[in-house]
This record gives structure tokens, C-alpha cells and sequence, in this order.
């Protein structure tokens, strides 16, 4: 089955990414119409960006090869279940369909934060590790007042 094929693309990635010292072990490829049209390895530590996960370098690579903000008709194929983070770029990017190999504990079995963080999302903010307060809704909604009205914007 296809799926296992791109599946199994994804983790040659995520092998990939860590051998040449990239970065943790995250691997993504993007296929529409039984083409892959973008691929990535998680590049955190070698580009001092902590949002270079896999799936977010792919996203970036695949919309760009499409020219286009959305990635309908795609399905996003990635070596581990995204983090919070990825799972909200997919979302942004409307994709069909998500297929993942690894699971957020077995992430979380070496190291890494992504279950963490989804136990942090339904907590209070006052609840959560990092300290997080609301300031100056009414300045902040005048802008957002002026978008709704504005003639001229690509609506996404
Ligand atoms: N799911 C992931 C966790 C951390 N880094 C990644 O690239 N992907």
C-alpha cells in the first residue's frame, strides 16, 4: 500500500536528518496526486530555529514547490505524531489527510517535549509552566476590526 511506502520515506528521512547531525531524529514528506512534492528533517539544533521541525521545513518546502498557502489534495506523512506546533501548521495548511509513524510518548521516551506540551494546552494559563497573561485586548482588537472591512485582502 502506498501509504506504507511514504510512510516508510518519512523515516528514512528522520534517519537521514540525524545522521548528517541536522538535528533530532523527525522525518516528513508531503505527497499530492502520488507525487512527492516536499520533504523534511527536523534542522532545530543546525539552524538555531526551534520551530524547524520536520513537518514545519516540509510544509514550507512543499508550498513552496505548489506556489500556494494551502496544501489541499495532500496528505502529510510524518515519522512521528506532529507536536502541538505541527499539528497546528497541518491544520493551517488544510491537507486531507495525516499519517504518522512514532507516537508523542514514544517521543516523549527519548527526550523530547511533545507530550508535555499537549498536556499543557488544556490547562488555565495561570496553570501553565510558562507564565502567560492577557494585555490591551481593545488596542489589539482596533487592527483586527480594520481587516474585517479591508477591501483589498487575500482571505485564509
Ligand atoms: N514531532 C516532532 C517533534 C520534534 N521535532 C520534530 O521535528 N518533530
Amino acid at each position: 500500500m502506498n501509504d506504507e511506502l511514504y510512510i516508510r520515506l518519512a523515516i528514512e528521512f528522520s534517519q537521514k536528518g540525524m545522521d548528517s547531525g541536522s538535528g533530532g531524529p523527525f522525518g516528513c514528506v508531503i505527497v499530492k496526486d502520488g507525487e512527492v512534492i516536499g520533504h523534511g528533517y527536523n534542522q532545530v539544533t543546525t539552524t538555531n530555529d526551534p520551530t524547524a521541525h520536520a513537518e514545519i521545513v516540509a510544509i514550507r518546502n512543499a508550498c513552496k514547490a505548489i506556489d500556494s498557502f494551502q496544501l489541499e489534495g495532500c496528505v502529510v506523512y510524518t515519522s512521528c505524531e506532529p507536536c502541538p506546533m505541527c499539528l497546528g501548521a497541518i491544520y493551517w495548511a488544510r491537507p486531507d489527510r495525516l499519517v504518522y509513524a512514532c507516537s508523542r510518548q514514544d517521543a516523549a521516551a527519548i527526550g523530547f517535549d511533545d507530550d508535555f506540551i499537549y498536556q499543557e494546552i488544556p490547562l488555565q494559563s495561570s496553570e501553565r509552566k510558562i507564565k502567560t497573561e492577557q494585555l490591551l485586548q481593545e488596542e489589539g482588537v482596533k487592527v483586527m476590526e480594520l481587516w474585517k472591512t479591508k477591501k483589498d485582502k487575500i482571505d485564509y
